[in-house]
């Protein structure tokens, strides 16, 4: 299982440099195609790159922006993803773009799946895709023991679907494995040793018991201590 592992002198160096590259990435897909998309992490790790990446100088009007899990939460909440994306993402030049919600009120998010998959199937592949990691080996919502794993691992899976964890205090709803392996081009951004030694472990085990293995092949790693 390949991947580029690229190490930053420090988390402000690497913020620059990874806005930099997906901003470019963004502009060459623009220059062939009519819309494009970029698929993101939430969680505390993005927060500056998407400060460096809204001030980007391209057409964001044709990107659809969207988030590559969410947690089952209001947008006001402290934890919700999307808030976070609309605090730090959409602003500044990439306020244009269309944001494609992975969360719609409901209690459960099996009442909304069906309409939320439909907005994101037409934009299928994802032009590129960020991805962050927790120590556990999980990525997007795909997490080590979550009640649908193998599911959303399964090279058939539906596009999105809604996942429960022992890790994870709300239920989830996630893009599947076989979504985010196919995007164009596909990044991870991890922070510090911990996660380092777990990435690097990833590629030993099995994808059932490190998830973050099922997008590993010909990812970049973005790394800072
Ligand atoms: O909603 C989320 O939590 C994520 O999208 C999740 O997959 C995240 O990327 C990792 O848990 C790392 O989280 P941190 O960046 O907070 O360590």
């Amino acid at each position: 299982m390949s991947y580029t592992l690229i190490e930053y002198a420090d988390r402000e160096m690497l913020a620059i440099d990874l806005a930099n590259k997906l901003a470019g990435e963004l502009t060459s897909a623009l220059d062939h195609e009519d819309r494009v998309t970029l698929a993101v992490p939430g969680g505390t790790t993005p927060g500056p790159i998407f400060d460096d990446l809204c001030a980007a100088d391209l057409d964001w009007s044709r990107v659809d922006v969207l988030l590559t899990d969410e947690r089952w939460v209001p947008e006001d909440s402290e934890r919700s993803n999307t808030r976070l994306l609309r605090q730090r993402l959409l602003v500044n030049r990439a306020a244009a773009a269309r944001y494609l919600p992975l969360y719609a009120k409901a209690d459960e998010p099996e009442e909304v799946l069906a309409e939320l998959e439909s907005l994101i199937v037409p934009q299928l592949p994802l032009t590129v895709v960020l991805l962050g990691m927790g120590a556990d080996m999980h990525t997007a919502s795909l997490f080590p023991g979550a009640d649908k794993l193998a599911e959303a691992l399964d090279a058939h899976a539906p596009v999105l679907m809604p996942m429960r964890a022992p890790g994870a205090p709300e239920p989830r709803i996630t893009l599947t494995a076989r979504v985010l392996d196919q995007a164009l081009q596909k990044h991870i951004v991890i922070f510090g040793s911990e996660k380092r030694n777990a990435l690097e472990a990833a590629a030993r085990f099995d994808k059932q018991q490190a998830p973050v293995a099922s997008v590993l092949s010909g990812a970049t790693v973005h790394w800072a201590e």
